[in-house]
């Protein structure tokens, strides 16, 4: 599949940016794994220094969608390391967008999978099992959908209400 550059998206649709249809994530995600640049549509959760739920939704089958977590932002821990991406890959995720830490970088540097987390972080998360699945999430200065589409490369993150075509 083609990959569509997110600079060029945003020239060729300033009237989707105008209406908040298209929205630009603020540039505040590091770049992780081997796939620079990844989109798909967009699974949501929304967790707090909890990764069970991370772990069931990477069980399922990605089929190329994308998983976004608000983490809250939490420095405290990583939601994500090296075997949970590890899992990303072979069960077919496009990528993992984080609003919170990774760790195992590394590990998460060498799969075929594309990630964006604020930081990397020691230590493990806890394992209550709170959280929710495909509820509308708060990440990056823009409220997301669950089913909407998300575009990342080298110069930032996007989000879309509808499939851009390239
Ligand atoms: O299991 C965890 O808490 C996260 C982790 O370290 C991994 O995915 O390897």
């Amino acid at each position: 599949m083609a990959c569509l550059a997110t600079a060029e998206a945003c020239d060729t649709n300033m009237s989707l940016l105008g209406t908040g249809d298209l929205r630009v994530l603020h540039p505040s995600f590091q770049i992780y794994g081997q796939c620079r640049s990844f989109s798909g549509p967009i699974v949501t959760l929304k967790v707090f220094e909890d990764n069970v739920f991370v772990r069931e939704l990477l069980e399922t089958r990605g089929e190329g969608r994308v998983l976004v977590i608000d983490g809250g932002g939490s420095m405290r821990c990583a939601l994500v390391g090296g075997n949970l991406a590890q899992l990303a890959q072979n069960m077919g995720w496009a990528g993992i967008v984080l609003n919170g830490c990774i760790r195992d970088v590394d590990e998460i540097n060498a799969c075929d999978i594309g990630v964006r987390a604020l930081a990397s972080h020691p230590q493990k998360s806890n394992k209550k099992a709170t959280g929710e699945k495909q509820v509308p999430i708060y990440v990056g200065g823009t409220l997301i959908h669950p089913g909407e589409w998300l575009y990342a490369d080298s110069d930032g993150i996007l989000v879309s209400r509808t499939e851009l075509s390239v």
